[in-house]
């Protein structure tokens, strides 16, 4: 008999035909009110379940009393409690690698957006303000040869910085958990502490994971040692940073502007004071979202589902490091 999964996100057909071939699969596009009850009898049925964008806590995943194996179809694990899952031996399996040059992409188009205010003179074009030569009160900033600060210098962190570093001959300096020989290397980057990255830094990037050591890791301390004219980005996680504190910086003018891709609450609520400054650029979460892109992510969590729950965890596990600490994972095909 096939096993039983939960597939609560709409992934293209091809990638559909996969899953069904192996899976008895539940379907839920989108969960909501008028269907969570039955979400939540699939969910109590299933062996797998595989998605994104829905908060999946331990209130939640405790309903799931069969599960062996969670897929989620993004590299961010913040949806997830990683202890919980590890606590009941099941794996959580994640997108790592196949996002990380649209997402650095993505973050490099906030930096040139926010530095040359592409978007605020696009506006005074359609708005029909573009009335005679503009003047220097329109005037951006360089990107090239300024100096780049990377907060979390994983694999998009370095994707960003060779961005920098070979495209725009940017200076690359960075903090992370452990030093990155390679960006050192490759990239002549320098490990700084955060204090003395935020200060000399042009352009401020955060690209670390929502966990509970990261969460508001930048508020009012932070942004008052950013330089004036320092541009902050954001494409990791909407928590990581004090979203009042900086909406503050960017409208007393401490620092120039922000870019961010990601929000405290998503879809950014259209009263949210960012949506009324002109030095905020503000994308709908789209990291990722490239057609070709997206595609990968999916087709890897597929696979990541099935080889899961054949026992195989070998590659893209998010919380092996708690199931091993543990010895907890008994594998799903025993
Ligand atoms: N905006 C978007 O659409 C996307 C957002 N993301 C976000 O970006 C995050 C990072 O992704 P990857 O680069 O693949 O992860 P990664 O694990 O390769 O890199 C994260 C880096 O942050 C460092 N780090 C963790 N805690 C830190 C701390 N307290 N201080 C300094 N550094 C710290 C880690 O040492 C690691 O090197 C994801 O977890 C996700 O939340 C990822 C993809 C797309
Ligand atoms: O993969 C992730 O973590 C995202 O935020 C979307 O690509």
């Amino acid at each position: 008999m096939k096993k039983k999964i939960l597939l609560y996100k709409k992934i293209p057909e091809q990638e559909f035909q996969r899953l069904a071939e192996r899976f008895d699969v539940t379907y839920f596009p989108i969960v909501n009110d008028s269907n969570r009850h039955a979400f939540f009898t699939a969910l109590a049925e299933a062996e797998g379940i595989i998605g994104s964008s829905a908060a999946m806590g331990a209130d939640i995943l405790n309903k799931a009393v069969k599960l062996k194996a969670a897929s989620t179809i993004s590299v961010g694990t913040d949806q997830f409690d990683l202890a919980y899952l590890a606590g009941r031996g099941i794996p959580l399996m994640h997108t790592p690698d196949v996002l990380n040059e649209t997402t650095a992409d993505t973050l490099f188009t906030l930096i040139m957006c926010t530095a040359r205010r592409a978007i605020e003179m696009s506006k005074m074009v359609t708005e029909g303000r573009w009335t005679k030569s503009i003047g220097e009160q329109s005037y951006g900033t360089d990107v090239h040869g300024k100096t780049l600060g990377i907060i979390g210098m994983g694999r998009i962190g370095y994707a960003l910085a060779k961005r920098g570093h070979f495209g725009f001959n940017m200076k690359i300096q960075y903090t992370n958990r452990r030093r990155n020989i390679n960006a050192e290397q490759d990239l002549n980057a320098t490990y700084l502490e955060m204090e003395v990255l935020l200060k000399t830094s042009d352009f401020i990037c955060v690209m670390t994971p929502l966990t509970e050591h990261t969460e508001r890791l930048i508020g009012a301390k932070e942004f008052a040692l950013m330089k004036k004219s320092a541009i902050f980005i954001n494409g990791s996680r909407g928590k990581v940073i004090d979203e009042k504190a900086l909406i503050n910086a960017l409208a007393t003018g401490s620092i120039r502007a922000a870019g961010l891709d990601v929000f405290e609450v998503e879809p950014l609520p259209i009263d949210s004071p960012l949506c009324t400054l002109d030095n905020a650029v503000l994308f709908p979460h789209i990291g990722s979202a490239t057609t070709e892109t997206r595609l990968k992510m999916v087709s890897c969590a597929v696979d990541n589902l099935i080889r899961a729950l054949e026992g195989d965890i070998s590659c893209h596990c998010a919380n092996r490091h708690l199931l091993d600490a543990q010895d907890a994972y008994t594998s799903s095909a025993e």
